[in-house]
């Protein structure tokens, strides 16, 4: 966070505990963009695991939409491999999705359900 606040001269919005993921993360307004930076709170958290493996450094994109659940069948119907089938609570109580990573080149995807309900 010292080095978003020193080089962007952004601090943080909020900060927060996810228990499902076991993580505490802060939102930086970047712009247009959020960043979150993202602390694993336990060896149980998926962000352990990645460090452990990868180190520090990017660890997901997340993607504003607009109906979630439609856009888990339409990704599961295209082939593309869901971590979850169904919306679960992420950050900022928001609902959210994760499709794997071997299904997008390696990137993890997250889809993030916005207040607005509407078409895709
Ligand atoms: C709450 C907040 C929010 O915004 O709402 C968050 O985001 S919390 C963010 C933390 N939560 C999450 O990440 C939830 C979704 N993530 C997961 O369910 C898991 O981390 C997972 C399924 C991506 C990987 O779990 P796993 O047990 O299979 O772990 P492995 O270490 O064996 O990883 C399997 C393969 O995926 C790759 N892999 C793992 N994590 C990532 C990642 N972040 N980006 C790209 N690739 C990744 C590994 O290198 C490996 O590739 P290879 O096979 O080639 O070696």
């Amino acid at each position: 966070m010292a080095f978003y606040e020193k080089s962007l001269g952004v601090s943080a919005e909020s900060i927060e505990k996810v228990p499902m993921d076991h993580v505490e993360v802060a939102f930086l307004k970047v712009g247009e963009t959020m960043l979150e930076l993202i602390q694993p709170l336990n060896e149980k958290s998926p962000v352990f695991t990645f460090i452990q493996k990868r180190g520090q450094g990017i660890h997901h994109i997340a993607f504003e939409i607009e109906d979630l659940q439609r856009r888990i069948d339409i990704l599961q119907n295209e082939g593309i491999r869901m971590i979850d089938d169904y919306p679960r609570r992420g950050a900022g109580g928001h609902d959210v999705a994760f499709a794997h990573p071997s299904s997008s080149y390696g990137v993890l995807m997250e889809y993030v359900q916005s207040e607005h309900r509407g078409e895709l």
